[in-house]
């Protein structure tokens, strides 16, 4: 990679604004995500949060600028494949279209075609075999892919679709509320699947609404709050009591151990 190539950001964001109903949901000033960086956007329902990242994945369109506002490793037009490839995405929609009696393999081999399962006519290599049967390795759930993912608890159908993505080897992670309806159990080894992937030099996105999940490796968050960026900063300077009491609108308590934060409420 060139010099030039290593400081150009991965994602670039410059006075975009997305109007749906004649309301602006999201209105963004100015980002930047360096390749390889990990970054949390935590805030309150409605706030703009997953606008904000489907103007990543080029979803939605901000209002046109002369300067276009969001750019792909400095590209202002990028190709689609490109940022497909780029991505890996889990998220609860996905989650909702595993309906089908499909063994896990199936699933996971399926990332390579874009497909829920394999599709009819797909001709599956033993390479593409051989990597989804690392990826499950490496998320620990190898054990898993015979089985049927109607089987499966919540948690462990969430851990399958990761490894569905990163059949692919994407080069950045986004997880959309990816604790939402998961048991403790559940809750630790999603967040434990998120720290292997940042160590293994992936970038990780997460959305969220919960301080717990943003694993140690994540240093920085983005705080969105009534469609506007709140503060955008250090970890350590911004989940602070008193910051996610504002955030949030009610008295809230920070606490932290060991890199890991928790949130609950100050009741007199
Ligand atoms: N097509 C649309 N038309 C009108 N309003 C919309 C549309 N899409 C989103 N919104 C509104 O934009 C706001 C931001 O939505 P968004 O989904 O980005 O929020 P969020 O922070 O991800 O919320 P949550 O935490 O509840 O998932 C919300 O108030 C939502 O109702």
């Amino acid at each position: 990679m060139s010099d030039a190539e290593q400081t150009t950001p991965l994602f670039q964001i410059h006075d975009a604004s997305v109007v749906r109903g004649g309301k602006t949901i999201l209105h963004v000033g100015d980002f930047a995500l360096a390749e390889g960086e990990h970054v949390a956007l935590l805030g309150p329902n409605g706030a703009g949060k997953s606008t904000f990242i489907q103007l990543l994945t080029r979803e939605v369109f901000p209002l046109w600028r002369e300067e276009p506002p969001v750019r792909f490793r400095g590209q202002d037009r990028p190709q689609l494949a490109d940022i497909k490839r780029t991505l890996g995405i889990v998220s609860s929609t996905m989650h909702d279209q595993v309906r089908v009696h499909l063994p896990v393999m199936d699933i996971v081999v399926g990332g390579l075609f874009g497909t829920l399962g394999v599709p009819l006519r797909g001709n599956v290599s033993e390479r593409g075999r051989a990597l989804a049967a690392d990826a499950l390795e490496r998320l620990g759930i190898a054990e898993l892919a015979g089985r049927d993912v109607m089987t499966l608890s919540t948690g462990q159908v969430r851990r399958v679709l990761v490894a569905r993505e990163l059949v692919r080897d994407p080069q950045v992670l986004i997880f959309d509320e990816p604790c939402t309806g998961l048991d403790p159990e559940g809750m630790y080894h999603v967040r434990r699947t998120m720290g292997t992937l940042a160590a293994e030099g992936r970038s990780v996105v997460l959305v969220t609404h919960y301080p717990e999940d943003i694993i140690p490796e994540i240093d920085r968050v983005l705080l969105i709050k009534d469609a506007e960026v709140f503060a955008d900063g250090a970890k350590a300077d911004l989940l602070t009591s008193e910051v996610m009491s504002e955030l949030f609108d009610v008295p809230l308590v920070v606490g932290e151990a060991c890199g890991w934060y928790s949130l609950r409420g100050a009741y007199a």
